[in-house]
């Protein structure tokens, strides 16, 4: 990472999702000790708190349940970003749904008109409200940052869209919809599911992601859900999915992103507190999050 400034924000929202506990991922993922982790490596951290989640009652007959909520946070989150960015800092977000990559991707494609992202995760989040098969908007951040959904989500930040087809790539990817899969293929999105995993080895995908996105993009962000981990791994989240990427292939994978210097924005999300044993599942975050900003067994 070039910069030697991270800052961090936590979002404790639970809205994009049926699950309770995800709010607060961010309160376990501090409590297993990600400032200590980080300062330890050399870097100054400047944790900003949590981003105001209001108070809503759950609307759960809407097709895209919590809606108004999820675009009333993921504005606050936008500017918080894009704050972070102006100050010259990494910004770091702890989630929370994954329903908050929204709010993240706003914030940084306003400094990056070419940006990359690596979707980390078992699944596509790929949905609209048409094919989405829950009405969960943590189904939905990557199509709505490609520019497909509900209006107002589709235009924080008052653009739209955020990403290109071309600049996305998705590793760890075992349970798609429908939908989501015409989507892929009608779109050539790059994708590297389990069976390229088991096949090429994670060594091989990072190095053809990182061939595929450098030349063209201006900067990277990196989208983690806890959930692309296998579940013995990672028990604390909310949609799992066996057959996973293992502990020492994502530690690789963090640790070759690390060595590029490309990663210019990153959000650890989905950790659900509830459903974990002993916070297996944040501090296991802290752990990843220690390799994308260089930590080295040796
Ligand atoms: N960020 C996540 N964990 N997403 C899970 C999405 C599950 C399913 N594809 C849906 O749309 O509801
Ligand atoms: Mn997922
Ligand atoms: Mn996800």
């Amino acid at each position: 990472m070039g910069k030697k400034t991270i800052s961090m924000v936590g979002v404790p929202m639970d809205l994009g999702q049926s699950r309770r506990g995800v709010d607060m991922g961010p309160a376990a993922i501090r409590y297993a000790g990600v400032v200590e982790r980080l300062e330890n490596l050399g870097y100054e951290i400047n944790d900003l708190g949590n981003i105001e989640i209001e108070n809503v009652g759950k609307d759960a007959k809407r097709e895209i349940r919590n809606v108004n909520a999820i675009v009333e946070v993921n504005r606050k989150l936008a500017h918080t970003v894009e704050k972070i960015m102006e100050e010259g800092s990494f910004p770091l977000v702890l989630g929370g749904d994954h329903s908050i990559a929204i709010g993240t991707i706003a914030g940084v494609s306003k400094f990056f008109h070419q940006l990359g992202v690596i979707w980390y995760d078992a699944h596509g989040d790929l949905n609209t409200p048409e094919t989405s098969p829950s009405g969960n908007i943590h189904g939905m951040p990557l199509a709505t940052s490609l520019g497909l959904g509900e209006r107002d989500l589709v235009n924080i930040g008052g653009y739209a869209p955020k990403l290109k087809y071309e600049n996305i790539v998705i590793i760890g990817a075992r349970s798609l919809d429908e939908g989501e899969k015409d989507l892929i293929k009608k779109k050539g999105i790059k994708v590297y599911t389990m069976h390229e995993v088991d096949r090429m080895g994670m060594s091989a995908i990072i190095e053809e992601t990182i061939a595929y996105l450098k030349n063209k993009t201006d900067g990277i962000h990196l989208s983690f859900d806890l959930d692309a981990l296998d579940p013995i791994y990672a028990p604390g989240v909310g949609t799992p999915v066996s057959g996973g990427v293992t502990f020492r292939e994502t530690h690789l994978a963090l640790e070759m992103l690390a060595e590029t210097n490309l990663i210019t924005s990153a959000e650890f999300v989905e950790v659900n507190p509830i459903l974990d044993e002993r916070n297996k599942t944040g501090s296991l975050t802290v752990e990843l999050i220690g390799s994308l900003f260089g930590e080295r067994i040796l």
